[in-house]
C-alpha cells in the first residue's frame, strides 16, 4: 500500500507585511493542528481568514513564518496540491498535464494512464484542456494529484464554481479514489455539506488570529453521508450546536 503521512502544524506566528495603508497583522499566532495518518480533515472558515496561507505553509510554498510543520513519516513527503482553479497547461494534452509532476519513465506513464482510466478519462488522453468542460478539467487536476501517489493531499476548494450535479459527481469520485489509493487529505471548503459528506473530521476556524473554533468527528457510513437527515444532524454540530473548543 502507498505511504501516507500524518502532519503536525505549529505556527507560532505568520504575519504578512503591511500593504496599501493597511497595517501588518498576525494571521496566525500560536496555532496548532494535528492530522492523523490517513485522516480526511475538512477546514471551514470565513473568506480571507488564512486557509490558503495555511496550505501554502504546509506545502512549503510559503516559508515566511515562525513555527514548524512536522510529518510523521519524516521530512519531505510527497505532497499533491489541488487548487481552486485546475491550473492545467493549455499547450499540453491531458496525459502530458498528468505526467508533468512525475519523473520521466515508463512507470510514470503507466501510473498516469491507470489513474486516467480509473477516472473515466482514458479516451481524453490526447485532448487539450481547453476542449474540456470545467468539470472535466477539475477531474484532470485530480488525476494529476493522484498519479503522484501523494502521502499528503492538500485541496483548496477544488470543486468551487461547479453546478451541484457536477460537484456531487466529483465528490463521489474523490471518495472512490481515496478508498483505492489511501492518503491523508486536508480539504479547504466554504461548504459545510461538502465537508460533512467527505471528511471524517471537520475543523471550523475563526479569528484572526486563526484559531480552532470547533473540531467535529464525522462518524458516518458511506450510506449515512448520502442521507440528508444524517448529514443535517452532523452539520448542526459543525455550525455551532455542539461543544466549542477553547481557543
Ligand atoms: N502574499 C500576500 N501578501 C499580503 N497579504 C496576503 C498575501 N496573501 C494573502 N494575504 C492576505 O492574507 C489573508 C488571508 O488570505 P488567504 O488567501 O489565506 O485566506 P483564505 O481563508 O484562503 O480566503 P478565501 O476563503 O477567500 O480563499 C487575506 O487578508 C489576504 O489578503
Amino acid at each position: 500500500m502507498a505511504a501516507v503521512t500524518g502532519v503536525t502544524i505549529e505556527i507560532e506566528e505568520k504575519t504578512f507585511p503591511a500593504a496599501r495603508g493597511a497595517p501588518a497583522r498576525a494571521l496566525y499566532r500560536d496555532f496548532r493542528l494535528e492530522l492523523a495518518d490517513q485522516s480526511f480533515v475538512a477546514l471551514l472558515g470565513p473568506s480571507g481568514l488564512g486557509k490558503t496561507t495555511l496550505l501554502n505553509m504546509i506545502a512549503g510554498v510559503d516559508r515566511g513564518f515562525e513555527g514548524r510543520i512536522t510529518f510523521s513519516r519524516g521530512p519531505d513527503p510527497r505532497i499533491a496540491y489541488v487548487f481552486q482553479s485546475p491550473r492545467l497547461l493549455p499547450w499540453r494534452t491531458v496525459l502530458q498535464n498528468v505526467l508533468l509532476p512525475l519523473p520521466p519513465g515508463a512507470d510514470s506513464l503507466n501510473r498516469a494512464r491507470s489513474v486516467l482510466r480509473d477516472m473515466g478519462l482514458g479516451d481524453a488522453e490526447e485532448v487539450y484542456p481547453e476542449r474540456l468542460s470545467l468539470g472535466m478539467q477539475r477531474r484532470v487536476a485530480l488525476a494529476r494529484a493522484f498519479a503522484l501517489e501523494p502521502e499528503l493531499l492538500l485541496m483548496d476548494e477544488p470543486f468551487v464554481s461547479l453546478d451541484e450535479a457536477n460537484a456531487s459527481r466529483l465528490r463521489d469520485l474523490l471518495a472512490e479514489l481515496i478508498e483505492a489509493r489511501p492518503t491523508t487529505v486536508l480539504f479547504v471548503t466554504h461548504d459545510s455539506h461538502e465537508a460533512v459528506r467527505l471528511a471524517d473530521r471537520v475543523v471550523v476556524l475563526g479569528g484572526p488570529p486563526v484559531r480552532v473554533v470547533r473540531d467535529v468527528r464525522v462518524e458516518l457510513s458511506r450510506e449515512g453521508r448520502l442521507a440528508a437527515g444524517e448529514v443535517e444532524r452532523v452539520r448542526g454540530t459543525v455550525l455551532g450546536a455542539g461543544p466549542t473548543v477553547a481557543a
